[in-house]
Order: C-alpha cells, then structure tokens, then sequence
C-alpha cells in the first residue's frame, strides 16, 4: 500500500518550459527560444527531449505572449502553451497554474536544448524514490569571488562546495506550489524558493550536454556539436541520442 507521506510521487509528470525570455545576452534580434538549431527552434529540441525521455506525461510551454498562437501550430499535438511574464519567475507561475493535473513537476529552460533525455530520466526517478525537491549539478571549473560594490573581492568560497546548477529540476508539485505561493521576489532558479522555505534539495550528476545556450559563444558550442559531435556518425539524428553520454556523465561528477 502506498505511504500516503509518498502520495506525490506517484502520478503524473508534467514538465514546465519558461521560453518566455527575450535573449538579451545572446542578442539574436528574437526570442531565444525561437533561435535554431540544425533547423529546429531550441524551443522544439528541448520539448522534443523531454518527451524523448519517456517520463513526462504533458508539458506545458511559456512562450512570449505574441507567440502563443504561432507556437500552439508547431508544437506536438497535447504540448500546451501559455503566456509568460516578465521575470523567469513570472513565466513558471503561469505554467504552474495551467498544470493544476501535476502530481510531480519538472521546470526546464528551453535555452538548454541539447539537454539528454537520459538526465531527464534520472531526475524523475529521483522524484520516484521520493525525493521532493532535485537539482542536476555539475562542479565548478573556475576559482569563483564574491565582489563588493567597487568589484574589489570580499572572499573565496571553497570550491569543492560549489555546484553549477541546471534543469531540469524536479519536485513534488505540492512542494513548488508551496514555495511559489510564499515567494515574495523573484529567484534565479526554482530550487531556490524551496530553499528559502527551508525545504530539502538534493543534487544529482548534471551533464555538460544540458548547458544553457546564454551567450553567443554558447550557440556556437552548441552548433558546432551537432555539426561535428561524435554522435552524428550514430544512426540516431538526434544528437541527444549520444551513446557517449556516460563520458559526459562521468565528467559531470569529477571535481577536478
Ligand atoms: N521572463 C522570462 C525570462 C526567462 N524565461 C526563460 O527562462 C529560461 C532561462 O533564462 P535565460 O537563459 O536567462 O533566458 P533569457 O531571460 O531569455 O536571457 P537574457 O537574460 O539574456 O535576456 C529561458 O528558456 C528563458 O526563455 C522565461 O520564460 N521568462
Ligand atoms: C534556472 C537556471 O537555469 C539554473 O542554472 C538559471 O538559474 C537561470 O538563470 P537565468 O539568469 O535566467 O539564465
């Protein structure tokens, strides 16, 4: 018999898409979401990962509120698509309240397009285990500082505590509704607002794969793996299909 403490970790899956950014750091002229990649939108290559895992039971897209129309004509039949708000804040707000159907929640950035179904995968099943709140990390390869004001350093974190942080992150719906409900600003990622609610985050082995496509450096890194990653020789198209992932896997946990 199920514990009714794990009640929200059986059920559906429903994984947010804030796409609602303009881009600014990345400076296409649009959307950044709607930038392509091999000829598809990073909107679509992330939408078409997540359903790649075979985890996720609906997904909700957050998408500029002008594009909404547009979007619901290209996006797989069952893909909802709603506007978003100012903030990436805002953006995962209004998904939570078109997902009232979530048992768990997954929040994923459309900007990490070549996120592997496989990372997606292990996040659920985190959840499954039940777990009500997860991060995929990756550690830090650079030395970071705090700065004040004047950009004059205040101090050195010890690196080998400190993660670099991507999605998707997973959660309890209950947990993020909760923590959604008390936030009072905005937060630079989702598992934040559970943190300042005292709730427990657990990590996981991120993947470099799931960077965030922010700068322009960061597209060309992305086109030039599709273009000329070892997995365009795999019979697959798709270059998250990689079979060298556990390469990619094991460098996420490494602390060099
Ligand atoms: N108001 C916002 C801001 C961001 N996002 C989404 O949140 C994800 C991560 O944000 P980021 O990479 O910072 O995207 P942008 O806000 O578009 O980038 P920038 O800050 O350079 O404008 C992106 O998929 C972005 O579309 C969103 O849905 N709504
Ligand atoms: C949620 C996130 O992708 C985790 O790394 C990140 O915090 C988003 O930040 P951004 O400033 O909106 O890019």
């Amino acid at each position: 018999m199920t514990d009714p403490a794990d009640v929200d970790h059986v059920g559906r899956v429903v994984a947010l898409v804030p796409a609602a950014g303009q881009g600014v750091r990345l400076g296409a002229g649009i959307p950044k979401a709607f930038v392509t990649l091999r000829g598809e939108t990073l909107l679509r290559l992330s939408v078409d990962g997540l359903l790649a895992s075979g985890v996720v039971d609906r997904v909700v897209v957050i998408v500029p509120a002008d594009r909404v129309a547009e979007v619901r004509t290209e996006l797989p039949d069952g893909v909802d698509v709603v506007a978003g708000g100012a903030e990436r804040t805002d953006s995962v707000r209004a998904g939570l309240a078109a997902a009232p159907d979530a048992d768990l929640l997954l929040v994923h950035d459309a900007a990490r397009a070549l996120t592997p179904p496989d990372l997606v995968a292990r996040v659920v099943a985190e959840l499954r285990a039940g777990t009500d709140a997860v991060v995929p990390v990756l550690p830090v390869a650079d030395t970071i500082k705090t700065v004040d004001a004047h950009g004059v350093v205040t101090g050195t974190p010890e690196r080998a505590e400190l993660r670099a942080v991507q999605t998707p992150q997973g959660f309890s719906a209950s947990v993020l509704r909760r923590a959604y409900a008390a936030a009072e600003s905005v937060a630079t990622d989702d598992a934040g607002l559970v943190e300042r609610l005292g709730g427990r985050v657990r990590t996981i082995p991120g993947d470099p794969l799931a960077f965030k496509i922010t700068t322009a450096i960061d597209l060309a890194l992305a086109r030039a793996l599709c273009d000329e990653g070892p997995w365009t020789s795999a019979p697959a198209a798709d270059p998250r299909a990689s079979t060298d992932l556990a390469t990619s896997t094991d460098l996420a946990t490494s602390t060099d």
